[in-house]
């Protein structure tokens, strides 16, 4: 909707109404078009102001109508409306002007802005383009080099950088609908010439040719086979080199192409996945709008290595105060100055001061007495972390919840060493901590609604995705890893080679395979965590027997790397080479070729070859049908958790959905019949027998992905 008055006698405003964003919903559409054409109409309105209600003028088109179908008023001849009026028309941007709705305030003749607003055209991230105008007057108005920067990445800018770029003509501190109006007052009967857009010839540049395939190449290289950045950069190339006509219908075209896709279903899924992990359950019932988080304003971190380091750094950067411990002295000191130094870079960065008066440094766990919240962030091995967790229960205030960042060890058993089981809950960071977008809040049987209100609120807080999951080996993210490694290390002693299986995956769109990636995290952190399952043995050398533990098969391939000292970059050499340790280059190694080959032969195993199709089914499939089995035992409340996990903590291609989404997309029955077939020529690997939640979903008639829930449901009921 859109609500229309008059003010200062003379200034039509117009009001657009559709809490939370205003988002230009049908309704809102043909409310803006009517109140447009009675503000024109009316002899004694003389300029018109446009505003959203609520502090937020408009966060673009309503995403939600994108998969309907469509009715109501276009967005294109609408803004030309607003364009080709003969009254001044003013927007009057509060909070956000986004998508559609900067495409709105482009079509206005003139664009004041609050000074705390933020203005972008963030189509790109959702799969599609600025179609409502946007890459054609965006351009025209502050060149094409700012122009392609905006609609490539979708980046939103603050109200001083739009000023700077010429996006808006005016920032004010004070009520931007008042300035507004009296700006409209000021200009009404000037004239509106020079103030269409659409009319101005595009900013010529000395090299448009080379300017547009440098800007290609860029987004090919990131966009990871995303289509969309390719598409704005087609987009803003019509517009400067087209008459504006001709540029709108090459807008329209591009448009229709991206806006079918699947790959704008999945980047819109990831918008709403996204947000609906917010909206988190426990299976107790307890759920996010019934529990209440509890403030946190000093918190402690316990063992300062390279997490520790980083979680410290996000708490203080977003205003806690922090109580540092680490026991060890050297450790300490080395601490302290990596930690300022983070925090240094980072506040250049973002122009801020450095939050060094918020951390305090000790090497005293006493001293964590008085905080609201630690988290404990020591080395991984259960046996510590028990000791850890009870000296905390004793020292600590009565109520202070007790984290763990642990990445996959038992909640429960750490909480059984405290006095407070329901305060003990998993915050589980992603390396580095201060960087990356991923929180795992991993709840226990005994975990209070409070415990996990505040972690998922502390969450947010800092500027993490949070998703709750429950309390099992390795909880979402590590669990579905797990069969992925393990395919991976089949088909190497299947054939395949680390760059084979890492360019399929880096075709797919991961940022980087899966050798590439364990060799960045290093080989030793699996190693260990394999000797501690017992996993890792050194009897039994060749033979089918060799590559068999606990029952199934088993590939020791990662464990003889370690045993040579190949723990990935760190050590130079790990599934790849590099010049020197702590190098990122990764080449090709020839003493990995022979390893193998040798490997093969002393293990009976023949080599075959092995394509790209395999190579994608065998790592991706395992992974999915993991990720059913975690639906099928509740430990993510449904396939967006676990989607949002995948692509903040793993870089799933978001493009590609998450793989819930992936594997709906891909169709159920096809994943099933891949898995069985996989299972068949490998009977000894469980993690390719069907889950029991995919078969079933399947003999549903393969629902769609917002339907899973209803089948978890009733699976559930029926245990
Ligand atoms: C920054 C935000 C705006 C606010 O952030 P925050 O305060 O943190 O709040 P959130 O939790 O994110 O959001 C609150 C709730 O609001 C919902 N929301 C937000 N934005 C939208 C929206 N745009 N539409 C619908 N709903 C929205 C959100 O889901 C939350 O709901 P809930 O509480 O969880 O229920 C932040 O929200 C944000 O970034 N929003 C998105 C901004 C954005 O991306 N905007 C661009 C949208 S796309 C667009 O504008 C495109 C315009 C081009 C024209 C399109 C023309 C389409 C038709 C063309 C058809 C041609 C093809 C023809 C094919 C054929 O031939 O057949």
């Amino acid at each position: 909707m859109a609500q229309y008055t008059r003010v200062s006698g003379s200034v039509g405003l117009i009001t657009l109404q559709n809490p939370p964003v205003n988002a230009l919903s049908a309704a809102v559409r043909q409310g803006i078009v009517n109140t447009v054409q009675r503000a024109l109409s009316e002899p004694e309105v003389k300029s018109v102001v446009i505003c959203g209600q609520k502090g937020a003028f408009c966060g673009g088109a309503d995403i939600k109508e994108f998969g309907t179908n469509m009715s109501g008023p276009p967005l294109v001849p609408m803004i030309h409306a607003i364009e080709s009026a003969v009254k001044p028309v003013v927007a009057a941007i509060e909070g956000v002007a986004l998508g559609g709705g900067l495409e709105l305030a482009l079509g206005c003749h003139y664009r004041i802005a609050h000074s705390k607003a933020r203005l972008g055209l963030p189509e790109v991230t959702l799969g599609l383009l600025p179609a409502a105008g946007g890459t054609q007057r965006l351009p025209r108005l502050i060149g094409v080099p700012a122009a392609l920067d905006l609609i490539t990445t979708g980046r939103h800018v603050t109200a001083t950088e739009a000023l700077q770029l010429g996006i808006v003509d005016q920032i004010t501190d004070h009520n931007t609908v008042d300035v507004a109006v009296k700006f409209a007052l000021s200009v009404a009967g000037q004239s509106l010439d020079s103030r269409r857009i659409s009319s101005y010839p595009c900013p010529r540049h000395s090299d448009f040719d080379a300017l547009f395939e440098a800007a290609m190449q860029k987004v090919h290289q990131s966009a990871r086979g995303a289509i969309a950045p390719v598409a704005c950069v087609q987009a803003v190339r019509a517009a400067a080199t087209l008459p504006y006509s001709q540029g709108m219908e090459r807008e329209k075209e591009l448009m229709a192409t991206l806006f079918t896709s699947g790959q704008a279903r999945a980047l819109q899924y990831c918008f709403f996945a996204q947000r609906a992990v917010g909206r988190w359950s426990m299976s107790s019932g307890a759920r996010w709008d019934t529990s209440k988080p509890r403030p946190v304003h000093k918190a402690a971190v316990i063992g300062l290595g390279t997490m520790g380091r980083g979680i410290a750094v996000a708490l203080a950067q977003a205003g806690l105060s922090v109580v540092a411990v680490e026991t060890q002295e050297k450790q300490l000191i080395e601490a302290k100055q990596a930690v300022t130094g983070m925090l240094e870079r980072g506040a250049k960065r973002r122009g801020v001061t450095p939050a060094l008066d918020k951390i305090t440094y000790s090497p005293n766990i006493q001293n964590v007495a008085d905080v609201d919240l630690i988290i404990e962030a020591v080395f991984e091995d259960m046996a510590l972390k028990e000791k850890v967790f009870k000296q905390l229960s004793a020292v600590c205030k009565p109520g202070t919840f007790l984290c763990t960042n642990t990445s996959g060890l038992d909640i429960n058993r750490l909480a059984s060493q405290t006095c407070n089981p329901e305060l003990v809950v998993g915050m589980h960071f992603f390396a580095p901590a201060h960087v990356m977008k991923l929180l795992e809040v991993v709840y226990g049987p005994r975990s209070s609604p409070h415990a996990v209100a505040t972690a998922m609120h502390l969450g947010k807080k800092i500027g993490k995705v949070s998703v709750a999951v429950g309390n099992c080996r390795g909880f979402v993210g590590n669990r579905m890893l797990k069969p992925y490694l393990e395919q991976a290390l089949f088909l190497l002693e299947e054939g395949a080679t680390p760059e084979q299986v890492d360019q399929a995956l880096e075709e797919f769109g991961f940022a980087m395979g899966v050798f590439r990636m364990s060799d960045l995290s290093g080989l030793d952190v699996g190693w260990r965590v394999r000797k501690a399952d017992g996993l890792v043995t050194s009897d039994a050398t060749t033979g089918q027997q060799a590559r068999i533990r606990q029952g199934h098969r088993y590939s020791p391939l990662g464990d003889l790397l370690c045993e040579q000292g190949r723990f990935g970059q760190k050590t130079g050499r790990g599934w790849y080479q590099y010049d020197k340790p702590g190098s990122r280059v990764a080449k090709p190694d020839p003493w990995l070729q022979n390893f193998l080959e040798e490997y093969r032969a002393r293990h009976g195993l023949v080599v075959r070859r092995i394509d790209h199709q395999e190579v994608l089914e065998r790592c991706l499939y395992s992974l999915i049908n993991e990720g059913f089995r975690i639906l099928e035992d509740g430990i993510a409340a449904g396939p967006e958790d676990i989607d949002v996990i995948y692509m903040f903590g793993y870089s799933w291609p978001r493009h590609r959905g998450g793989p819930m989404f992936y594997a709906s997309m891909v169709g159920l029955a096809r994943v099933l019949e891949r898995l069985e077939y996989y299972h068949q020529a490998h009977p000894d690997v469980p993690s390719l027998h069907p889950s029991t939640l995919l078969r079933k979903l399947v003999a549903n008639g393969s629902p769609p992905i917002h339907k899973w829930r209803e089948v978890i449901k009733k699976l559930h009921s029926q245990l």
